[in-house]
């Protein structure tokens, strides 16, 4: 399962602890461009909290500590050299409850490529937006009103826009916390055909209480229990053949 090629991120023995509460337990995990990585697990597992780590979201929770390392591309993100607004274009993200700002669909996707500097002219901005919004799979919807609120679209809409701001600033890795669980079965079903586009370009990782969307969308998937992670492999692997006991239990439903 693991190759020799560089990983994209790193994590080694990191923890996660708010106050004295221990929410990850030494996790270590590769995450490799061209994949979808799928972080399953039953309510309260630290799913959400590990993913958290690896753009350093959790520096916004006041009692949130992180220890252990992780990289990208071999540079500890953690280190005092890192820039974290920099980091988080890196390592973009997309929350459960599409969140995009009180601004034009267009001012959505401006705005990130904006404040980075990605544009030497209106219409390099222009074609930016433009381009985001069709990988995004959103432009053929939108492109004849760009100037209507963002957050007059649709929640599936709304979802596709958030990513497309993700998409703008070049990111090299997209994480996703719960992205279609608060959409209905026609929205989710084009969230997951966007990753499954999107999967080429970038290194993304999911995290899903949906166990049959994890074996969709997903080639690796990690299994975490109680703030460790339990299992982590192909996800054919982990769906036909876990090797650990707690896998078998929760892909099979017997608890979560
Ligand atoms: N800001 C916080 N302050 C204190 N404890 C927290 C905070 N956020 C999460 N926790 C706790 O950390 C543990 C892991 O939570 P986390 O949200 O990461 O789990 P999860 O697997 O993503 O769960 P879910 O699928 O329900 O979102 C839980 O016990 C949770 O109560």
């Amino acid at each position: 399962m693991m190759t020799d090629a560089p990983h994209k991120m790193t994590a080694r023995d990191v923890s996660v602890f708010y106050g004295e509460k221990q929410a990850v337990k030494n996790v270590s995990i590769d995450i490799d461009m061209d994949r979808v990585t799928a972080f399953i697990g039953p309510s309260g597992c630290g799913k959400s909290t590990f993913l958290r780590t690896l753009n350093r979201m959790n520096d916004t929770i006041g009692n949130a500590r992180v220890e252990g390392q992780i990289t990208l591309d071999g540079e500890d993100i953690y280190s005092s050299g890192m820039d974290v607004v920099q980091l988080r274009a890196r390592v973009g993200m997309v929350f459960q409850k599409p969140n995009p700002f009180p601004k034009s669909i267009f001012e959505n996707v401006a705005y990130g490529p904006r404040i980075h500097g990605l544009a030497n002219s209106k219409a390099d901005l222009e074609e930016i937006v433009a381009r985001s919004l069709r990988r995004a799979g959103l432009w053929e919807e939108v492109k004849d009103r760009l100037n209507d609120s963002g957050t007059a679209l649709s929640g599936g809409q709304q979802q596709r826009l958030c990513i497309a701001r993700a998409i703008a600033v070049d990111p090299e890795v997209i994480l996703m916390d719960e992205p279609a669980s608060a959409l209905d079965p026609i929205a989710t079903a084009k969230i997951e055909e966007l990753i499954h586009e999107l999967r080429g370009r970038y290194a993304i990782v999911i995290v899903t209480h949906n166990m049959q969307q994890a074996a969709r969308v997903s080639q690796r998937t990690a299994f975490f229990h109680l703030g460790n992670l339990v299992e982590y492999g192909d996800t054919d692997n982990i769906f036909t053949a876990p090797r650990e006991e707690r896998t078998k239990d929760y892909i099979t439903g017997r608890y979560g």
